[in-house]
């Protein structure tokens, strides 16, 4: 006898009338699965991994939930089918996201036949781009917030971890890392998640003051105490009182501001300049810098006793090209971010730009990564974003593959994905069809950051 295979299909209703041809959809051999919210919806996507989804709205005249919007414009694992009623192809919102993010609409009521063959053809064509394994999308967080810190790598879920016991511990926190790696959110998500969370944070670029202002400006000053200083100011570690204050690019303080701040951080007292009045101050101290400060006491220009009171605790934010995972995620999370912003017709990411995203050194971190996707958003004149909007040029993305080991792993990652994605993430078959055992698929998933979300 000859087994219909039944397909897994997401039949997500955001309308208020009931799903329609149901009993036919699922005699054609699939195995439909309804929602009626986001979450129940990427539960199913999750769980049952379906290549085609039907996505049924109402006749409304306004727009779509946010969380509803953004779940049509993250989702790109499955082919989605609108059926919408006639009267909504005159919203011009619901035309914008069909246009955007849909493989094909059907008018309701729809015709089985015709329906039939459109869910058939979308299947297909959801298969096509799951054996070209550039075209994956990573689904992102729905609704980022403010100021959060991204990543999904091994290195930021451990640096998440360290975050989260540094906060709790009340001592200086010096943290490391390139120029544009995060280290003021780092700071900021220290302090939120600290006991003084409901105080000031307050943050002071040591790099960015003229030599004769960071004195007043950090300890503050009386009135007279200078020519100029016609009233008394309240320096910015008084500001942060009860608080946190983030001292960045601390390799540029001084050496006689040094000595200031390392008897700020013993007697727990400032002085404003023009006095010799000790004031007492409570103000949790925390750090940053790009250089070498160990190089730098070498060279006389920092004070080793300052860095064994900021050192009291470390954390080290990795390069952006050490923690390769985290660059296709953190490109969406900001696409997402600017999309609002623009609604611009730009769908996503060409294969070839995420390729050579993945390849691309950023000496400039997620800083320079902000910026490339920004521009590229203007830049774009077509639905996905090329590595020429983002202004990569394909020799400089190749050629950062440099050694034999990283050229490797990345021959190894790609092949994991796409066995990954071929049998939809189904340890056992991927593990059978690399080749290699479970327990080595595994490590190497989380050496490349392949395990997939919770
Ligand atoms: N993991 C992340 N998730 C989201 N945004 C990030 C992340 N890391 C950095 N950013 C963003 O990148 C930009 C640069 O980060 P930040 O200013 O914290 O870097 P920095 O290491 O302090 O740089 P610098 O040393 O030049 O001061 C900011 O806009 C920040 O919000």
């Amino acid at each position: 006898m000859h087994e219909i295979e039944y397909r897994n299909l997401l039949y997500f209703n955001t309308s208020c009338s009931p799903p329609v041809l149901v009993d036919e959809i699922n005699d054609a051999g699939w195995n439909l699965r309804l929602a009626h919210d986001v979450q129940s919806a990427q539960n199913i996507l999750l769980k049952y991994t379906p290549s085609v989804a039907i996505a049924q709205f109402d006749d409304t005249s306004g727009r779509l939930s946010v969380p509803i919007e953004n779940f049509f414009r993250n989702v790109d694992q499955v082919e989605w089918v609108a059926l919408i009623p006639k009267n909504a192809m005159s919203n011009h919102h619901i035309k914008q996201i069909i246009s955007e993010s849909f493989y094909d609409f059907h008018t309701l009521p729809p015709d089985t036949e015709k329906l039939l063959a459109t869910l058939g053809h979308a299947e297909g064509m959801a298969l096509m781009k799951r054996d070209n394994p550039a075209s994956r999308q990573l689904p992102l967080p729905l609704q980022p917030s403010e100021d959060e810190m991204v990543g999904a790598s091994p290195q930021m879920l451990d640096l998440f971890k360290n975050i989260r016991k540094v906060a709790s511990v009340d001592a200086p926190v010096l943290i490391t890392g390139e120029s544009g790696t995060g280290k003021e959110l780092a700071a900021l998500a220290l302090h939120e998640r600290s006991a003084r969370h409901n105080k000031p944070f307050v943050a002071v670029n040591c790099g960015s003051l003229p030599n004769g202002l960071i004195q007043s400006e950090l300890f503050g000053h009386e009135k007279g105490a200078f020519t100029g200083a016609s009233q008394r100011k309240i320096g910015r570690i008084e500001t942060a009182s009860g608080g946190t204050i983030f001292l960045d690019e601390i390799g540029d303080l001084p050496l006689e501001l040094q000595v200031n701040l390392l008897r700020f951080l013993q007697e727990k007292t400032i002085e404003r300049l023009g006095s010799t009045e000790k004031i007492h101050v409570d103000v949790r101290v925390l750090a940053a810098t790009h250089v070498d400060l160990e190089a730098a006491i070498k060279d006389g220009r920092f004070r080793e006793d300052l860095y064994y009171r900021l050192h009291v605790l470390k954390i080290k934010i990795p390069a952006l090209r050490d923690r390769k995972g985290d660059i296709e995620v953190l490109a969406k999370y900001f696409f997402n971010k600017f999309f609002n912003e623009k609604r611009r017709n730009v769908k996503g990411f060409a294969p070839s730009a995420l390729q050579l995203m993945n390849h691309y050194d950023w000496p400039g971190n997620v800083r320079e990564l902000i910026s490339r996707v920004r521009r590229a958003m203007v830049m774009c004149e077509r639905r996905l974003i090329t590595p020429e909007d983002l202004d990569l040029d394909r020799r400089n993305g190749e050629r950062q593959v440099t050694t034999l080991e990283s050229a490797r792993n990345s021959a190894e990652m790609e092949a994991i994905r796409n066995a990954l994605h071929k049998n939809n993430n189904n340890l056992a078959l991927t593990s059978r069809m690399l080749g290699v055992s479970r327990a080595t698929l595994y490590r190497l998933m989380e050496k490349y950051s392949l395990m997939p979300k919770p």
